[in-house]
Order: C-alpha cells, then sequence, then structure tokens
C-alpha cells in the first residue's frame, strides 16, 4: 500500500492537546484525513501544519515527499492571496498540475497535481 502523508497548511491552525488561543482553530480538518486514510488501510503519515508563507509551505512538502508516496494536503488552493500552495507546486517542486477544478461547491478548487502525486484538496 502507498504511505499517504497527510499536511495541513493555515496560520490559524492548532494541533490538539493544548487550550485553544485566541483566533485559533482546531486542525480538525487533518485529523479527519488521517482518520478516514487509516481507515481505508492506508499507512499514514502526519506532516503537521505549513503557515502561510512560501518558505515554510516549500518546506514542509518537502518533508512530506520525502515520507509519503502521496501527500494530501487541506488549504491554501482557493483565491486567497495566501493561498500560495498551487504556486509552490510549480514553481518550486516542478509538479504537473493535472487540475486545479472540479465542478462541485463547497470544494472546488480540489487540486491534483503529479511529481510524484499530491493531492491538495480544501
Ligand atoms: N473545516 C473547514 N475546512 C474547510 C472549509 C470549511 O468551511 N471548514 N471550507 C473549504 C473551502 S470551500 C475552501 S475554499 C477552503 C479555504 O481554505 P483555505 O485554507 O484556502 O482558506 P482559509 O480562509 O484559511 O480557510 C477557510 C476556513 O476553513 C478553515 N480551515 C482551513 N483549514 C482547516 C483545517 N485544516 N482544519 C479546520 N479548519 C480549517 C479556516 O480556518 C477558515 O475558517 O477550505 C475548505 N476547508
Ligand atoms: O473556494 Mo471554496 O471551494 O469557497 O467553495
Amino acid at each position: 500500500m502507498p504511505v499517504v502523508t497527510v499536511l495541513s497548511t493555515g496560520n490559524e491552525l492548532q494541533d490538539p492537546g493544548k487550550p485553544l488561543e485566541t483566533g485559533c482553530i482546531r486542525d480538525s480538518n487533518k485529523t479527519t484525513l488521517v482518520s478516514l486514510m487509516k481507515e481505508a488501510g492506508f499507512p499514514v503519515v502526519d506532516a503537521g501544519i505549513a503557515r502561510d508563507n512560501p518558505k515554510a509551505v516549500l518546506s514542509k512538502l518537502k518533508e512530506a515527499l520525502s515520507t509519503g508516496d502521496v501527500i494530501v494536503t487541506t488549504g491554501s488552493v482557493s483565491m486567497g492571496e495566501r493561498d500560495i500552495l498551487r504556486d509552490v507546486l510549480i514553481t518550486d517542486i516542478g509538479a504537473m498540475v493535472h487540475y486545479a477544478r472540479v465542478f462541485m461547491k463547497p470544494g472546488w478548487v480540489l487540486t491534483l497535481a503529479g511529481s510524484l502525486l499530491v493531492l491538495a484538496f480544501h
């Protein structure tokens, strides 16, 4: 089975385990994704949270690529000025984006990119 590495993006995200700080929210998406992947039988690596700047996203993505055969990310592929993941994938990783939109809302900015294989959704 391929190893699936799951990475979240967002300055506001906080891991479970300590009281929630002002202006933060729990990284519930990663918890959900990790559980779903495990339930489906995949070995899973939790790659943590990348903060919303290109350097942090690149460094976390590189780390993720070294642990997983498939990378699933959440956040940072929509229309906001801090939605930078796609740029980093193309410019810094050299990934090919196969698609960046699907006919569904919410969730229309689902992105599939291959370098190895990165599935970025949000
Ligand atoms: N838990 C949620 N996740 C996502 C939501 C949502 O409503 N709740 N909306 C989805 C859609 S549609 C879009 S578009 C993207 C936008 O996410 P971005 O990261 O690009 O933009 P933000 O403005 O930072 O996030 C929107 C909203 O979703 C919360 N969020 C983002 N990532 C996570 C996460 N890992 N765990 C929990 N909540 C998250 C964020 O704090 C904002 O309130 O988001 C999709 N995902
Ligand atoms: O860009 Mo979301 O996918 O707000 O619907």
